[in-house]
């Protein structure tokens, strides 16, 4: 297993949290006004270890891979739309390019194995293998790929800080991926495939009993244990979700905020708290996607994100788009008067 796996988590600076909190008490509106949007802040504080948060260098890192079982017909999409994205996402075309460049974020697009083997100037080709194996037939990935995948996320969150990001979003492209991602969440919730198996890009009613049929299938080839999660996705996981569970594992390690994506992103989260719940601390949950298993894994991880939308894309583009709210919260906290300096009565007993 990777060395750098076992690794221990930072602890969020407990000082930073309670000068935050008695700041914002000073603030003039009434006590808790700002909502949720307070408790966000003192615990951004906590994981920057400043009493005045503030996010000035968002990072993204985009995860790309194919997966055997999108020859099982379980998208809406052909599988060779994975390899497609890749040159959309560097042209500037795709969602989250068009995200990334609003925010003036660094876009980094990591092709861990997809179908094609054109070299894209602008995407760093890793080439774990063609894609995973289908797990109907075998586990997706061998030791090898689990480990080579956990590494460039590890390695993505090095060059993230080595950038000076202050904050970090990974994305997903892989055609089949909520497959894959369902079948984890429900071997980790051990939930059965219907409750949780969803339309992904769009699939129809009898596309969407096909796929959880297959992913019960899976289930039932593979008997997985859901206390050994790194089992889990290697068996039922992808490249990318791989790589995005060795990110968030490693930010946490490092001590670099996190805004979690969609449902891929969350599964790839649930998996790295599994394997260490201290990495729970550092991840903050973007949004609520409209692809169902995505209610039961944040249940689970016990997260409210911030944004409800009915997004159903991934990239990452949902953390991308609550950039901008974090960003707002730390500009009220260091911006607003407090009631002394405003000369602004406080509340009555
Ligand atoms: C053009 C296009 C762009 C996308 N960007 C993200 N996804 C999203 O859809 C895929 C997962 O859905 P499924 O499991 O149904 O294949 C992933 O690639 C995900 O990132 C896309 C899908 C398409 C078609
Ligand atoms: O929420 C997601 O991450 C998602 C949902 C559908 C398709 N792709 C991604």
């Amino acid at each position: 297993m990777n060395p750098w796996l076992s690794f221990p988590c930072r602890s969020p600076c407990l000082k930073a949290a309670s000068r935050a909190a008695a700041r914002n008490e000073q603030l003039t509106k009434p006590q808790g006004a700002l909502g949720q949007l307070e408790a966000l802040v003192i615990r951004l504080a906590s994981l920057q270890g400043r009493p005045e948060p503030a996010i000035e260098s968002p990072w993204i890192s985009l995860f790309a891979g194919d997966h055997g079982v999108a020859a099982e017909g379980v998208s809406a999409y052909p599988q060779s739309v994975t390899g497609e994205m890749l040159r959309n996402f560097t042209h500037g075309g795709a969602a989250i390019s068009v995200l990334a460049k609003r925010l003036d974020a660094p876009l980094e697009v990591i092709d861990l194995g997809t179908l094609g083997d054109l070299e894209l100037p602008g995407v760093r080709h890793l080439r774990l293998g063609p894609g995973t194996a289908s797990f109907l037939e075998a586990p997706a990935m061998t030791e090898a790929q689990l480990a080579a995948a956990l590494d460039a996320g590890y390695e993505s969150v090095e060059r993230a800080l080595t950038a000076g990001a202050d904050l970090f979003l990974a994305g997903e492209m892989g055609i089949g991926n909520t497959t894959a991602a369902t079948a984890m969440a429900c071997s980790l919730l051990q939930k059965p495939a219907p409750e949780l198996t969803g339309a992904g890009t769009g699939l129809q009613p009898a596309g969407i009993a096909r796929k959880s049929a297959i992913i019960t299938r899976a289930l039932e080839r593979h008997r997985l244990d859901p206390a050994v999660p790194l089992e889990i996705l290697r068996h039922l996981g992808g490249f990318e979700i791989a790589a995005l569970c060795g990110a968030y594992l490693h930010c946490a390690q490092r001590g670099l905020p996190v805004l979690v994506d969609g449902f891929i992103c969350s599964v790839a989260a649930l998996c790295a708290v599994r394997f260490n719940p201290s990495a729970h601390d550092w991840l903050i949950f973007a949004h609520h996607s409209a692809e169902p298993g995505h209610r039961a894994v944040l249940a689970a991880l016990g997260a409210k994100p911030l944004l409800d939308l009915g997004l159903r894309l991934g990239e990452g583009s949902g953390a991308a788009l609550a950039v901008p709210l974090l960003q707002q919260a730390c500009a009220l906290h260091k911006g607003m008067a407090t009631f002394a300096e405003a000369a602004v009565s406080g509340q009555d007993s």
